[in-house]
């Protein structure tokens, strides 16, 4: 369980996350849905306590509430990170790249050694549950865009974590490949009790997947509940912010910068 007691983030002149109070169960998959800019990877970020600007508190379960080096260290080892982008090394090898995920266990200098026999039976096991271990050996760089977010997944599932945060993790596929790399996430969180929070922005995969969806507009939680008690309205709530900002902001003056002229 991730506890947010009154949580919220902000720039000099920006809230991207109004204080937020509320619970992450364990075991199931929440979705946050919302439009780009929505504070989707701001939300995701205080549930592991990446962000610098977190005011307000964070409770997670197994550990006192204490966040210094040590507490973080094994907070992030237990929870896995999916990007849209992958984050993966590009002339490295889909094993290789899974075996990254382990490296939370172990020192910047041993990690510059091979890993066990175990660890790297792990790394295959991870990729076969992809379903790409006959992949383990090619540069991930010639892999497809959805191969190689299978290949983030793998990595992810090496670390062993608890939780599992996911952002936009489908956001660059096209849509019969994101909806299969996400029946993928769903399906491996289920059968190993992972607990998931997955950002989107498409209403139809969040639906499909999600136990709970927590919407967000402008910085703030704007729905929370079962898919199901998501309406028409609800859905034209959580993305109306975006349009009359971007109404907005076509309406007012251009700053001057007064940038020199390119010669
Ligand atoms: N480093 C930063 N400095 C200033 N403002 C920021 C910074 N990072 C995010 N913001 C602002 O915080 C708000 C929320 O951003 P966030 O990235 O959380 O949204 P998002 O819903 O994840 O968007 P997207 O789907 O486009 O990734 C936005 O207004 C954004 O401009």
């Amino acid at each position: 369980m991730i506890q947010l007691e009154n949580v919220s983030v902000r720039y000099e002149d920006t809230v991207a996350l109004h204080p937020v109070s509320l619970g992450i169960h364990e075991g199931q998959f929440t979705v946050l849905l919302g439009s780009s800019g929505a504070g989707k990877s701001t939300f995701l970020r205080c549930l592991n306590l990446m962000h610098s600007r977190i005011s307000g508190r964070v409770r997670v379960s197994g550990f006192d509430g204490n966040w210094n080096r040590k507490a973080l260290q094994k907070l992030r080892r237990e929870t896995g990170m999916i990007f849209q982008q992958h984050q993966l090394i590009e002339r490295q090898s889909a094993l290789q790249n899974v075996l990254m995920g382990r490296f939370g266990y172990h020192s910047v200098l041993r990690s510059l050694f091979p890993l066990s026999e175990a660890e790297q039976k792990l790394g295959l096991q991870s990729l076969k549950r992809v379903g790409l271990l006959d992949k383990a050996l090619c540069r991930v760089d010639q892999l497809s865009g959805g191969q190689q977010q299978r290949v983030g997944i793998a990595r992810v599932l090496a670390q062993q974590p608890k939780t599992i945060l996911a952002d936009e993790p489908v956001a660059s596929l096209d849509p019969a490949t994101a909806d299969e790399v996400l029946e993928l996430l769903h399906s491996i969180c289920r059968e190993d009790g992972i607990s998931a929070v997955v950002s989107l922005h498409q209403v139809d995969l969040a639906r499909k997947y999600a136990d709970r969806i927590i919407g967000l507009a402008g910085g703030r939680v704007v729905f929370d509940g079962v898919p199901e008690t998501l309406t028409e309205a609800g859905i034209e709530e959580l993305y109306r912010n975006r349009r009359s900002g971007t109404e907005a902001s076509m309406a007012d003056p251009l700053p001057n910068f007064s940038l020199p002229l390119a010669s």
